[in-house]
């Protein structure tokens, strides 16, 4: 489904990507994992066109996404950092992005189960971290996409607001969408995630899956799983 091939990126003397190759087969949950800095977000933003790679090709569904914009009407995007409108209400965005895509969307449901009904008229800029995290997955997931995106999702949720994340990210997967996220929360991948994509050194140093990851570092222990992983590329 998605297809990177030979990707580079630096930034100036930085190489963030180095060659890298990998491919993503519709449906389920993949784990792009890696230290800070080793180029999740950078991988991710290639593939929406918000990176321009300087070598190598990225292809969805078979054809190339580079400086075309079509593509991204199947994908919903959760930013790492969401730099919302300060001044604007939450129900203004929403409706906002509603104008914005030409889409069906099916935002009250969310808005409904991320408790988000009596912050609605309140200005983004007043809200906590959390409920602006909330926010976010609304605006994700309120439309019907084949491709789900999500950098850091989980940041600054409360364990109920991460259970109806996972439900929800669930919810997804079963209706064959194919889900990227990334994380730092080994829990979380050990619970959700079919495959892991890590990276390393600009290329991608593991896919495989939770269980052949522990099985290839002999560690049951996710966290200690990926350290060993990383532990043995510097020794
Ligand atoms: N626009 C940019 N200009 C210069 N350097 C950048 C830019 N974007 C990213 N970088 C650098 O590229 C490297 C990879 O960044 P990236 O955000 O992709 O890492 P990451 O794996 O997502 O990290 P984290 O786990 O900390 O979120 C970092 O050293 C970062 O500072």
């Amino acid at each position: 489904m998605i297809d990177f091939k030979n990707l580079h990126k630096k930034f100036g003397k930085l190489v963030v990507l180095n060659g890298l190759d990998l491919n993503i087969k519709e449906g389920g949950i993949f784990a792009i994992l890696g230290p800070n800095g080793s180029g999740k977000t950078t991988l991710i933003k290639c593939l929406l066109g918000m990176v321009i790679p300087n070598e190598g090709t990225i292809t969805y569904k078979n054809k190339s996404v580079l400086r075309k914009w079509d593509y991204r009407n199947d994908l919903n995007y959760l930013p790492q950092i969401a730099n919302f409108p300060p001044n604007l209400t939450v129900l203004e965005l929403i409706e906002m992005v509603k104008n914005l895509r030409p889409k069906q969307s099916n935002e009250q449901d969310l808005i409904k189960l991320f408790g988000l009904t009596d912050s609605l008229h309140k200005k983004l800029g007043n809200l906590s971290g959390g409920t602006k995290q909330k926010v976010n997955i609304v605006l994700t997931f309120m439309f019907d996409s084949n491709l789900i995106i999500l950098d850091e999702p989980t940041n600054g949720l409360d364990p109920i607001a991460l259970i109806h994340l996972k439900e929800l990210i669930l919810k997804e997967k079963a209706k064959g969408k194919t889900i990227l996220i990334t994380t730092h929360i080994m829990s979380f991948v050990d619970e959700m995630a079919d495959e892991i994509v890590f990276i390393l050194d600009g290329k991608i140093y593991f896919k495989g899956s939770v269980d052949a990851l522990k099985t290839q570092t002999k560690n049951d222990n996710l966290e200690h799983a990926i350290a060993n992983l990383i532990a043995k590329q510097y020794a």
